[in-house]
């Protein structure tokens, strides 16, 4: 076995740190605050980080091919010009749904930018149930609606040869697969490939490695753990010192590391004591696994 190292690299104390993507052209990591408005990137070079505030809770943030970035901020699709922090809006979704977000989003391989929204919630996962839908945005800023009912839309992906579409709804505690057709962006045919155990609490955000498993955030279960999606079966848990692990994504040089993303809200003043790191960024070396590159959104 690879010695397996994490670190705290950030303490950057995010109320809900969400969304970790990798700029290979800036060897930086994004990601956002949701509760906080914050769209971050650590340069993990300089070991600094540039924020830009938005108007709303900002749940997921993209790279863009024509440049800048993509973030899905309140329930708007929005481009975001990082130069001089001007964000326009592509598209919206939910306008009859009040009280609902966006919550992870990912660009698939086609450059189509995934998000799917939930209510807010009045408590980490404590919210109206069934409000979600699953959306995306085509390079021509047309949004599709995939489904509803969902209670908090989270961590997807895409298999190695773009054929599934790997979706969790959080309050479900699985992880799902469906058929993916990557010309059309159609999806098919849902079913589980792996039901979390009680230990591992709730499945958030999620990435996929060279090898097709997955890496599965599990919230407040304090570790990331890779499945085997073909067979179902649980490969391996990586425990971090933090409870509310959110999302994970590989990156550095040649992919070779993990970053995670956590919360603090929620936690109390005695965990927070325990925990001082929670709402920082974790780097996880060691793995003896590479991860792929994330996909630019198209339009
Ligand atoms: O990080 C996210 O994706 C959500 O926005 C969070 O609120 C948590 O996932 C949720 O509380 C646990 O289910
Ligand atoms: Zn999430």
């Amino acid at each position: 076995m690879s010695s397996i190292k994490i670190e705290c690299v950030l303490p950057q104390k995010c109320g809900c740190g969400e969304s970790p993507v990798w700029e290979e052209a800036s060897n930086s990591l994004l990601f956002v605050d949701i509760p906080a408005k914050k769209i971050c990137q650590w340069n993990s070079l300089s070991k600094q980080v540039q924020q830009v505030t938005v108007d709303a809770p900002v749940s997921s943030v993209a790279l863009r091919q024509s440049g800048g970035y993509v973030a899905t901020i309140g329930t708007k699709f929005c481009a975001l010009n990082w130069e001089n922090q001007s964000v326009v809006v592509l598209a919206e979704v939910d306008k009859d749904k009040k009280n609902n977000r966006f919550n992870d989003g990912k660009v698939d391989p086609a450059g189509r930018y995934f998000a799917g929204t939930m209510a807010e919630e009045v408590a980490p996962a404590v919210l109206e149930r069934h409000q979600g839908s699953l959306y995306s945005l085509s390079p021509d800023h047309h949004v599709k609606k995939y489904f509803d009912q969902v209670d908090i839309s989270n961590g997807l992906d895409w298999s190695l040869d773009h054929k599934i579409f790997y979706y969790i709804d959080s309050l479900s505690y699985s992880v799902d697969a469906f058929d993916y057709d990557l010309q059309t962006g159609q999806i098919s045919n849902r079913r589980s490939v792996y039901k979390l155990e009680k230990e591992e609490q709730i499945p958030d955000g999620m990435c996929i490695d060279v090898e097709g498993r997955l890496w599965v955030a599990c919230y407040n279960g304090g570790r990331v753990i890779r499945l085997d999606p073909e067979t179902g079966k649980r490969l391996q848990t990586v425990k971090l010192p933090v409870d509310k692990t959110t999302s994970c994504c590989f990156g550095g040089k040649d992919y070779s590391e993990m970053y995670v993303t956590c919360a603090r809200d929620g936690m109390d003043p005695d965990s927070l004591l325990r925990q001082p790191e929670a709402g920082g960024i974790f780097k996880i070396t060691g793995l003896g696994v590479k991860g792929i590159a994330s996909y630019p959104y198209a339009g």
